[in-house]
């Protein structure tokens, strides 16, 4: 089956440093995909590549078999991406950013009126009805932004950190809701530092470590027996660097 995120040899340099080495991934339809990595790994980079949003220096990326790059009206109607420090219209409502962007996305008005309706009180923004996007705080960034990623109905999610900021009470609402997308045939991919969460929630993994995949596939034979935290800190741990001691802080 054709994949539903197909990466090869995605490569991207900045000045001297290069961010994504040579990352190949291929994410299964339905599955529900990790990507976790120290800071600075290369991620954000990396799926900012797959998504269409920063152009590679090499490689390619495929989404249910389209080309990011040379096809990128068919390849982005089937995704939905929450990015990193996504940009919206900050002088907009919530309701006011998910009707603009369903209309130009081509949806129809009664068709963006209802799910929008829908969105916001399932993610519990519809308290916050008159609040611009200016006066969100980084929580409710998130939601809108993960509302505005569903709202055309993808089969495929790319999440860059859902997760980050969200509170507990939210952050159940929205694992209810990617389970139930991935229940309904959908495909998700996010990164995340929270080891636990990747656990709970995916069934395949991939460990990005100085651009490059130090491990990937199914969780169990990504962790074996051990924990993924365990399994993440022996194959990107630098045991060279040592615990170094702030000796000034001890009494
Ligand atoms: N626009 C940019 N210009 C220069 N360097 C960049 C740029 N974006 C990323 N980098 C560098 O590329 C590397 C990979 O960054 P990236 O944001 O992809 O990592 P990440 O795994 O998402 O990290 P984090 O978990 O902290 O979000 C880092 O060394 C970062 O400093």
């Amino acid at each position: 089956m054709t994949p539903a995120l197909d990466i090869n040899a995605l490569t991207k340099r900045f000045g001297d440093k290069l961010a994504v080495d040579d990352i190949a991934l291929a994410v299964p339809q339905g599955s529900f995909y990790g990507l976790v990595g120290q800071n600075g790994a290369g991620k954000t980079t990396a799926l900012s590549m797959a998504v269409g949003l920063l152009r590679p220096d090499s490689g390619s990326a495929r989404i249910f078999g389209q080309d990011v790059w040379a096809d990128p009206e068919q390849a982005k109607a089937l995704v939905g991406v929450l990015p990193d420090g996504l940009a919206m219209p900050e002088r907009l409502t919530g309701r006011e950013v998910l009707t603009y962007l369903g209309l130009l996305r081509g949806l129809a008005k009664d068709v963006v009126t209802a799910r929008a309706e829908e969105l916001l009180a399932v993610l519990e923004l519809d308290q916050a009805e008159k609040t611009l996007v200016i006066e969100y705080s980084t929580g409710m960034r998130k939601k809108i932004g993960l509302a505005t990623a569903l709202l055309h109905a993808p089969r495929l999610l790319v999440l860059d950190e859902p997760f980050e900021a969200v509170d507990p009470v939210s952050a159940a609402t929205i694992k209810t809701i990617l389970r139930g997308f991935v229940a309904g045939g959908g495909s998700i991919v996010l990164s995340s530092h929270v080891m636990a969460l990747v656990e709970q929630l995916c069934d395949h993994v991939a460990v990005i470590d100085k651009g490059r995949v130090a491990a990937a596939g199914p969780l169990d034979e990504v962790r074996g027996a051990r924990s993924l935290e365990d399994t993440f800190v022996e194959l990107v741990g630098d045991q060279s660097n040592g615990i170094k001691e702030l000796s000034w802080l001890s009494r």
